[in-house]
């Protein structure tokens, strides 16, 4: 392939609106071809904005959008992007292999039927309509469609939210396979494992805007954040100064002081430093957190670091995508 191919997806500073809501703030995001990326982020924060605007389904307010080096809109460039949105109506009284057969028909070099259904264990399924298929054989069904034209790029907007272990699986192997095969794909999730069992690459977007873009192992560093629970005999400010805390949640009087927790990306750092300081504390509990929380640390990290100063965190965390040399 020469150098000078364009990128599957090249999105330049896009500012997204909706009304007083900012879904995507300034955000660039480059995906080369045969790349597994991961889009990584809470409820709202703008993940399927982003997918909408690379599949040409919405426009950006500011900034640019761009399909294998062309207008998203552009049909042509849309005939090699397959996407699965996180909703999918099937048409109910139709069996899978006609529902395969159907979307089949709009391409000239389709992925054939029997392929699709073994790809997503589908095979035993032909023939039952698709209102009598469970959740989980639904979903299967919906993404495999979105292969059947053998796109070059696949969106994934949370390809297995509600399925069970086995069909989760089922779909991610199938998705391993698809990507091995050459194709370029890009996921979202709230889960980490789902990111985990999939993408290289991972881009934690929060409140529109990109938090981090690393390899997988890098980002799992960046959200493996601990909640340190303690209960201290004594002022509780300054807490939050400590060596690799982010925030202290959860303030409550308890017989014998206060109890606090703490946010930490780094709880052996926090407990040394709480130790040394000399703070009375008991009670002692460090448990790993939430995702959710972890993006909360994430985002209020960035936030707080003002847009000029040298941000080590946020530096490393939200490089200057275009530049960057993957
Ligand atoms: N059509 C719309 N009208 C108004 N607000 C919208 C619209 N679409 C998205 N938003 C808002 O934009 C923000 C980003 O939403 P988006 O759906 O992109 O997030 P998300 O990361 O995909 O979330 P989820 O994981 O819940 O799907 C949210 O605050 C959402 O409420």
């Amino acid at each position: 392939m020469s150098t000078d191919t364009p990128p599957p997806v090249l999105v330049e500073h896009v500012t997204r609106r909706f009304g007083a809501v900012t879904a995507l703030d300034d955000v660039s995001l480059r995906v080369d071809a045969g790349e597994i990326v991961g889009l990584l982020g809470p409820n709202g924060a703008g993940k399927t904005t982003l997918l909408s605007l690379v599949a040409g389904l919405r426009t950006p307010d500011e900034g640019t959008v761009r399909l294998f080096g062309a207008d998203p809109r552009d049909p042509a460039a849309r005939t090699s992007l397959g996407t699965t949105p996180q909703e999918t109506g099937l048409p109910e009284t139709l069996k899978v292999r006609e529902v395969i057969d159907f979307v089949a028909g709009h391409f000239a070099d389709p992925m054939p039927r029997d392929e699709v259904m073994a790809r997503f264990g589908l095979t035993e399924l032909a023939d039952r309509q698709t209102g009598a298929l469970s959740g989980g054989q639904k979903r299967r069904l919906a993404v495999g469609l979105s292969l059947v034209g053998r796109p070059r790029l696949v969106l994934l907007d949370e390809p297995t939210t509600g399925l069970d272990v086995e069909a989760r699986h089922v779909l991610w192997q199938a998705l391993r396979d698809y990507h091995a095969d050459g194709a370029t794909v890009i996921v979202t999730s709230h889960y980490l494992e789902e990111i985990e069992a999939l993408a290289q690459r991972v881009v934690v977007v929060g409140s529109g805007r990109v938090l981090a873009d690393d390899t997988l192992p890098h980002v799992l560093d960046l959200v493996a954040v601990r909640r340190v629970t303690l209960t201290v005999a004594g002022p509780v400010a300054g807490l939050a100064a400590l060596p690799g805390v982010h925030e202290v949640t959860g303030t409550s009087e308890v017989p014998g002081g206060t109890r606090v927790t703490l946010v930490a990306s780094d709880a052996d750092a926090a407990v040394r430093a709480l130790v040394t300081a000399g703070v009375p504390f008991a009670d002692l509990e460090v448990r790993g957190a939430s995702l959710e929380e972890a993006f909360l640390s994430l985002t209020t990290r960035d936030a707080a670091v003002p847009p000029d100063a040298p941000a080590p965190a946020a530096a490393a965390a939200a490089p200057a995508l275009p530049e960057v040399a993957r």
